[in-house]
């Protein structure tokens, strides 16, 4: 089983040992029905000896040979480890009612006699056991509910009262339920005992495929708050969740030939887990980034919405029957399981989702609020009304779009006994809850929406302008799946319209209901429960206000450090700058240093890596003349831009002081220091530049003016030479500028070589990089010119080597 991969949702599947009454009524057959090949199972069709085999490959397979701990330590044991990091983990086990899902988590501690421990008790041990060979402090906080006919039921609450919770996102938290009691924990036996009691609390009952059967989704989630112990460290907290799940099984009616209360239960579990396949779904597949995932359809999908799509590392262990009675379900079951291998767990995407649903619930609340109010007048008004006023028809309130129509039999006074009055309630609030949700739907798929309509927005730009080197059909597939998300969630929202009217014509009713209640007590109790309801959304709404301030004071200040490490690198940049700028006055005093060290104009090599230093700021700074691609990119990432104007500015005003100076053959100097002294002597024209390299260019062709003969254009030095050769030039590139009258500088010549390129070659060229990207020699030739090899530039370069014995290096070569 590979433990390494780092994909943040991945599957595994169990297969049971075969029931007594299985092998009793040879439903088993295991060698040619199932077969497990490392991480594949085959499954084969019953129906004929031709039959189709299938496959299907997972993070790991179990068989009956492997135990609870076995199942542990190869797949959730790595979670646990992870979460004690600070990672969100979950762990669900999902499969057909009977398949052994309670089993995996829980082991037989529901039963007398524990045998075997599950995966959950597996995992608090090895955390606890974790924890204490840490050196940092830990505080775990243990919650247990249950989901049971679409209610968040607290089940360590035994009162009772916890019976149907609300699920929030929280902005930091993620998913959770606010009212949920948690206990801390200390050790395995204070988590064993709240185990024991909310298993007492969870709803079971046998079936006709499972004695004990879990009619409900149980979530045991441990929260983990982490300092580090030692003083000197600076305290950090990590929080985070281990969540395990026992889904409830998902059934066919047929086989659990369930009727009742079992039946009402089975519906439910299939709801929710048909929600979550429709989840699943449109998580796998790439083509639905935009669409709208429905986890409001329910509670389960609701609650695990962190660990399907957010910010949480999953492991889901599907369980299978090795019947083949179970052929169905068991192929159902791995064609889901295999598909939900494709989640992508997206910690950014849940972020940003969470975010935009601040604002949202503030409207919601808001129109909730307006209605609760327009509740209440009603019953006050109710209260005033004759009774004998039975037959009238009236808007429920200017803006409402639901008419009130009453009928007589609603009118005629309602007279419940107590446990109608409870399920009236019940119904009352689902309701309430039911509208919450919708709207809640509706918002997400509008801003969904409001998002994919501005990337459509984009593509079509794009597609306009013209898509140069991308892949037409690609870009086509991606519009249209986006054209088509766009769609499906508008065909969505106005189910949920659809849905939203219906449930306001239930809520009509229930309010007519209200309204024609004969006992005022249970009306008032009606009354105080929708207030309570609307108490416990204003207190989830201030909370949600409060983290989101929070949060904005966070991203505030992380701006403002961000905006005061931008200031103070621009003030480095500026000292660096003036630095510079201090050097570039004091140059002719270094220039003169330099000439009257050497007398024959050559620096000691010992004098080379400071120089080479030297030169090598000079020529960042004077980057508006040299300027190779490479440089040019490292000097706008280093955000020199600025101080290369300043720069720029300041070699005006330089060569502008040495206007006067005699310039006799060409406009490139011998050497820095010879200006000024030897304006008479015959200068050598310095060539050095790589033949791929784009630079100067207008020095060649300069010199080249008065030439018929082959006078060199390009000299190309390699290997050794190389490095010293780039630094000469370096020198002179940056000297030369300051050294050329304007009229002279290259930027008159660069037009002319683009002139002179595009006459010879016919070809349009508009910069002076193009020129070098063309054919170099084709050009060289079309200017009577020729390129010198490697081999006889680095000749060039070796004689002057010998000829001088200290050389800062430069390849020199009079005109011929
Ligand atoms: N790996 C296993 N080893 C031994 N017995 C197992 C194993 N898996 C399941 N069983 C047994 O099979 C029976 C059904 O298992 P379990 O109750 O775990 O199924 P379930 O999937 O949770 O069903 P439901 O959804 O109805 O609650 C139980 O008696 C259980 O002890």
């Amino acid at each position: 089983m590979n433990k390494e991969e780092p994909r943040a949702f991945k599957v595994y599947v169990r297969i049971r040992p075969p029931s007594e009454r299985e092998l009793l009524l040879k439903q088993i057959s295991c060698e040619h029905y199932l077969r497990v090949q490392d991480e594949v199972i085959w499954i084969k069709e019953q129906r004929s000896s031709l039959a189709k085999e299938y496959s299907y490959s997972f993070d790991g397979v179990f068989t009956e040979s492997h135990n609870n701990s076995i199942v542990y330590t190869d797949s959730v044991s790595l979670l646990v480890s992870q979460v004690l990091q600070g990672f969100n983990a979950t762990t669900f086990a999902y499969g057909t009612t009977g398949a052994g899902k309670t089993h995996t988590m829980f082991g037989n501690m529901m039963l007398e006699g524990v045998t075997e421990s599950g995966i959950l008790y597996l995992a608090l041990e090895d955390c606890f056991s974790q924890i204490n060979a840490k050196r940092s402090d830990f505080i775990l906080k243990l919650s247990y509910l249950e989901i049971y006919n679409e209610h968040v039921i607290d089940l360590l609450d035994s009162t009772g009262k916890s019976n149907n919770l609300l699920i929030v996102e929280d902005p930091i938290k993620g998913i959770v339920v606010p009212e949920l009691l948690e206990y801390q924990i200390s050790n395995l036996q204070d988590a064993h005992e709240l185990i024991v009691k909310g298993n007492q609390q969870r709803t079971m009952a046998s079936t006709a495929i499972n004695q004990f059967s879990t009619r409900s989704h149980a979530v045991l989630r441990i929260t983990i708050e982490q300092r580090a112990r030692e003083r000197n460290i600076i305290e950090e907290v990590a929080n985070s969740k281990l969540s395990l799940i026992d889904l409830a099984g998902s059934e066919r009616g047929a086989a659990t030939e369930n009727r009742g209360q079992r039946m009402v239960e089975g519906a439910n579990i299939n709801r929710s887990l048909l929600a979550l396949g429709n989840c699943i779904n449109i998580l796998t597949d790439s083509k639905n980034k935009g669409k709208y995932v429905p986890y409001r359809d329910s509670k389960l999908t609701r609650i695990l919405k962190d660990s399907l799509g957010g910010n949480t590392k999953t492991i889901m262990i599907a369980c299978i029957s090795p019947s083949i009675i179970q052929f169905e379900e068991t192929m159902n079951t791995l064609k889901y399981a295999e598909r939900a291998r494709n989640i992508k767990n997206d910690a950014v995407r849940n972020i940003k989702e969470v975010e935009a649903h601040v604002s949202e619930y503030k409207e919601i609340i808001q129109s909730l609020r307006q209605e609760i109010e327009f509740l209440k007048v009603q019953l006050n008004r109710q209260e005033e009304s004759s009774p004998k006023q039975s037959f009238q028809t009236e808007q429920t309130s200017a803006k409402s779009p639901i008419k009130r129509v009453r009928t007589q039999a609603e009118n005629s006074n309602l007279n419940l006994d107590d446990s109608e009055f409870d399920v009236f309630s019940k119904r009352l609030l689902d309701n309430f809850e039911e509208h919450w949700e919708i709207k809640n739907s509706i918002k997400e798929i509008d801003m969904l929406n409001q998002e994919n309509n501005a990337k459509l927005k984009q593509y079509i730009g794009q597609s306009e302008s013209g898509i140069s080197n991308r892949n037409m059909r690609e870009f086509r597939n991606e519009l249209q799946a986006l054209q088509q998300n766009i769609k499906e969630n508008e065909d969505m929202r106005n189910e949920l319209l659809e849905s939203l009217y219906s449930n306001l014509k239930v809520k009509t009713e229930l309010q007519n209901s209200i309204g024609n209640m004969k006992v005022d007590k249970k009306r008032e109790i009606l009354e105080l429960q929708i207030a309570l309801r609307n108490l416990k959304l204003e207190k989830l709404d201030l909370h949600i206000q409060n983290t989101q301030i929070k949060q904005e004071a966070l991203k505030v200040k992380q701006e403002s450090e961000a905006k005061d490490k931008i200031i103070s690198q621009m003030k480095s940049e500026l000292d660096t700058m003036k630095k510079q700028l201090t050097k570039q006055a004091a140059l002719p005093r270094r220039k003169d240093i330099y000439h009257s060290a050497s007398t024959n104009s050559f620096h000691k090599a010992e004098d080379y890596p400071k120089l080479q230093n030297d030169l090598s700021q000079e020529f960042v700074t004077s980057f508006g003349y040299v300027s190779s691609p490479k440089t040019q990119k490292i000097i706008k990432l280093s955000g020199l831009d600025e101080a290369r104007r300043a720069r720029k500015l300041e070699l005006q005003s330089l060569s502008s002081s040495k206007k006067n100076i005699k310039h006799q053959n060409s406009y490139i100097p011998n050497h820095p220091g010879d200006i000024d002294e030897v304006p008479d002597k015959k200068i050598e024209v310095i060539r050095s530049s790589s033949v791929s390299g784009s630079r100067p260019m207008s020095s060649k062709l300069d010199s080249s003016k008065n030439s018929k003969k082959g006078t060199v254009v390009h000299t190309s030095v390699r290997g050794v030479f190389s490095n010293l050769q780039k630094a000469n030039e370096r020198f002179l590139s940056a000297d030369r500028r300051r050294a050329t009258p304007k009229e002279e500088r290259p930027k008159a010549e660069d037009t002319k070589i683009i002139t002179i390129a595009k006459e010879k070659t016919g070809k349009d060229i508009k910069k002076k990089e193009e020129v070098t990207k063309m054919n170099l020699s084709k050009l060289a030739k079309s200017l009577n010119q020729r390129i010198l090899t490697a081999e006889e530039a680095a000749e060039i370069v070796r004689q002057q080597w010998r000829k001088k014995p200290t050389p800062l290096v430069k390849i020199s070569l009079s005109k011929m």
